[in-house]
Order: structure tokens, then C-alpha cells, then sequence
């Protein structure tokens, strides 16, 4: 006898439950997604120590999620707690508390690491949310890119293509003169075009961005943890400085003494948790471009006074200067709009002093970005000249209440 078949209505009964579960977890984990609290770590103000974590049952939140399915409510969650906890590790570093670094270090992992602070970061990039950076920097160089493309094309087309390793010899061919006026000689005669743009991007999350440009760019990409194969996991700070500061040549990099033209530090130095090293990272900058004499017959442009109008006057006029080598910073804007220590005319002071002058800057609600064209000690000897400082203690410049404590510290040490 035939063993009896379920009925059609038990069946569908059946089917209409195992749906109406199935539906539930899905509620569950989006609604838990969704929440209004932070995903993985709620941190107290006043302790450590009462800060609780939250992972998922297969460990912390980075394995479990993509970067679509993060929230901006708990991506910025994740971001900020993931600074406030670095800035407490370096406190606790630096009094060399060895159980309150363990907690910290604990409760870091447990929140998913850099590992989960980058999937958060590059959440915050995708294109639903405003795109990435290195748009606006492409943006700014679209003159300099635009040389370049096409004196590509007038190579392509016809005139003879320079032979594989031609841009290698042109650099390295000069390596042991590699003074200002070797330098100012290759701004003034060397057709741009003939140069990829080199550019040093630190702190990159993905090797995909608006930096990529066939034939035109060549990327060098690093972060503290490397996220993709063309990024070389390091830390910057230990980064080897191209020649001639380092006379092993550990800082070439494709062959040629390590300069770049640009450097991009997008959302990077206020990743840093001590003022003095945000200071000792914009230092550090400086020493990855050919040394720059002024250019002749530019008035050096650098001004302490940063008004509005005048910032327009310099914008204006910007295209029709000289815009490498540079420096791309951005920074969210409470960093400098709403903090006690730090505005945009005490940043350009800053950067002045380091021998940059500005360019650009772009302001959006969220983030300030700006760029830097780096003149060179010859720029920071007439600054200092001028008057301005070169030492910037933590100093209240703009008190009031809900501000942050967002603050640059540059000490007298001389450039390494
Ligand atoms: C918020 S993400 C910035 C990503 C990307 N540049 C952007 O604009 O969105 C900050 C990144 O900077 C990296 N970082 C911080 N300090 C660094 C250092 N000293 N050297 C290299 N990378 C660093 C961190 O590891 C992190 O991945």
C-alpha cells in the first residue's frame, strides 16, 4: 500500500511557516543592522573599563558583513569609537599601562579591529555616499593630467614611443645630483608629458579609485594593513625616504630615486591619535619630493593672513601656476572648523612653516580638503624670514563650548 502523501493544504500550511520563519530572521538581522545603537562597541566616557562589546556569533562584525549592508548611523559608530579607542590606546602607551593597553588592545579586536574600521571607512566612500577623495584631487590636476594625456597621444601617434625604461633613465641618470637646481632644471625643460605622474597614496583602502589613470598615473599604494594586493602593508612613518636622504636606495620604488610628485593623505592624520605625531607625519611629508627651489619670477604667495578673498584671488590665478609637487590633505571638517586648537589660517601657518603654500580648498559639510604645493626649505627660510612661526604648541585659538580637541603639534626639531 502506498504510504499516504501529505495533503496539498497541510503542505502549503507547512510552506506558509517555514516562510513566515524564514522571514523573521531576516527582520531579526536587518532590523539588528538597523538599530539605533551602535553595532560593536559602546564606549563610556568616563572608563574603559565599562565599555561592552557586541560581536557576532562567528567573531567580530568585519567577517560577517559586507560594506553594503553597514548603516551610516553605525559605520560612523564603528569609525568613531574605533578613534576614541586609539587615542586612549596612545595615552596608555605613553604612561606605559601595560593592563589598560591589554584592555584597549582587547576591546579594539573584539570591535573587528583595522579590519573592520576599513570596511567602515570604505562604506563611507562608496558612491551612494559621496564617492571617494581622490575624485576632488584628480579634479584639481586635471591640467597636469590633461599635458600628459596628451603628449601620450601625440606619442601614439607617430612620433617614436619612448622605449621601455626611458622615464627610468631620465631619473636615474641624475641621481647624484640631486640638488635644487637639478630639480629646477627638470621643471623648466623636461616635457611634462613624458613623466607619469608618481604619486604616493598613504592610507589606501582600495587600489580602485579616481587616482588610476592608464599611461598618465603610477600609484603607489600603503596602509598600516594592507586590504588588496597592491597595497604594501606600511606604516608611513617607516616609510624609506627616497635619495638622497637614504643612501641604500631603500627608498626606490619602480627603479627611480623615490621621489613623487604628489602625495595624497586622505582622512589619514586625524587616524593618528597624538598631536605631536600628527605634527612628525606632516613633516614627514616633506621629505618625499625633490627639493624644490621657488619657481622664477612667481611671487611667493604664501600669506598668514588666510581671508576669504584673498584665498579666491589665489584660487583664481592657481591655474596658471606651477601645481606639483603636492601634497592632497583632507580632513573632516570638524577638525578644523570646530575645534579650540586648530583652524584653516593656523594649518596653512603650519604647512608654510613645513615650506608648502596653498593651492585649493573645498569644504563640504562633511570634509575639508585641500592641496599643497611644496616649494621647499628655500620657502620655509623666507616664511621665516617673514616672521612666521615654525613652532605650534597645543594653544586654545578657538575657545568655546561643543568644540573638539582636534589639534596639530609641530616642535622645533629640524626636518629629519
Ligand atoms: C579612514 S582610512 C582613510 C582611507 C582613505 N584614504 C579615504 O580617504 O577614505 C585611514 C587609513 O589610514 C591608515 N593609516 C593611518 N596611519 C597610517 C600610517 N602611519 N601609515 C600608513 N597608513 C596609515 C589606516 O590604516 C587606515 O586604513
Amino acid at each position: 500500500m502506498a504510504i499516504p502523501s501529505q495533503s496539498s493544504s497541510a503542505k502549503s500550511k507547512a510552506a506558509q511557516r517555514r516562510s513566515a520563519k524564514s522571514r523573521t530572521k531576516s527582520r531579526a538581522s536587518s532590523s539588528s543592522l538597523k538599530s539605533t545603537r551602535p553595532p560593536l562597541l559602546v564606549a563610556s566616557k568616563t572608563s574603559t573599563r565599562t565599555t561592552t562589546t557586541r560581536t557576532s556569533k562567528t567573531g567580530p562584525l568585519s567577517s560577517s558583513l559586507s560594506s553594503s549592508s553597514l548603516s551610516s548611523r553605525h559605520t560612523r559608530a564603528l569609525i568613531n569609537t574605533h578613534h576614541l579607542l586609539q587615542k586612549r590606546l596612545a595615552r596608555a602607551r605613553s604612561r606605559g599601562d601595560t593592563t589598560e593597553i591589554r584592555e584597549i588592545e582587547a576591546q579594539l579586536a573584539a570591535q573587528g579591529g583595522l579590519k573592520a574600521y576599513q570596511l567602515a571607512s570604505r562604506t563611507g566612500q562608496s558612491a551612494e555616499r559621496g564617492g571617494d577623495s581622490s575624485r576632488v584631487l584628480v579634479g584639481w590636476l586635471d591640467e597636469e593630467l590633461r599635458a600628459r594625456k596628451a603628449a601620450l597621444a601625440v606619442l601614439r601617434s607617430g612620433c617614436p614611443e619612448p622605449r621601455q625604461g626611458e622615464w627610468r633613465a631620465q631619473h636615474t641618470n641624475d641621481d647624484d645630483d640631486a640638488d635644487g637646481d637639478d630639480a629646477e632644471q627638470d621643471r623648466n625643460t623636461k616635457p611634462t608629458g613624458l613623466k607619469p605622474l608618481r604619486i604616493l597614496e598613504i592610507g589606501a583602502l582600495s587600489t580602485r579609485n579616481a587616482l588610476n589613470v592608464a599611461g598618465v598615473t603610477r600609484v603607489r599604494r600603503i596602509d598600516l594593513r594592507s586590504a588588496d594586493e597592491g597595497i604594501e602593508e606600511m606604516d608611513f612613518m617607516h616609510l624609506p625616504l627616497p635619495l638622497p636622504h637614504d643612501a641604500e636606495g631603500k627608498g626606490r620604488w619602480h627603479d627611480e630615486r623615490g621621489y613623487y610628485d604628489v602625495l595624497s593623505l586622505s582622512l589619514v592624520l586625524n587616524y593618528v591619535p597624538d598631536p605631536k605625531a600628527r605634527g612628525a607625519m606632516l613633516k614627514r611629508t616633506a621629505l618625499f619630493f625633490a627639493p624644490q627651489p621657488l619657481p622664477h619670477g612667481k611671487k611667493d604667495r604664501r600669506t598668514k593672513d588666510d581671508d576669504r578673498q584673498n584665498q579666491r584671488d589665489v584660487d583664481a590665478d592657481v591655474d596658471a601656476l606651477q601645481q606639483l609637487p603636492c601634497l592632497f590633505l583632507v580632513l573632516p571638517s570638524s577638525c578644523l572648523h570646530n575645534s579650540r586648537y586648530l583652524t584653516p589660517q593656523h594649518l596653512t601657518a603650519i604647512l608654510n612653516s613645513l615650506g608648502y603654500t596653498h593651492l585649493h580648498t573645498k569644504t563640504t559639510r562633511k570634509l575639508h580638503y585641500s592641496l599643497w604645493r611644496f616649494d621647499g626649505p628655500r620657502a620655509r627660510d623666507e616664511w621665516i624670514k617673514s616672521g612666521g612661526d615654525v613652532v605650534f604648541k597645543k594653544r586654545e585659538i578657538n575657545p568655546g563650548g561643543g568644540r573638539n580637541n582636534f589639534c596639530i603639534v609641530l616642535d622645533d626639531d629640524h626636518l629629519e
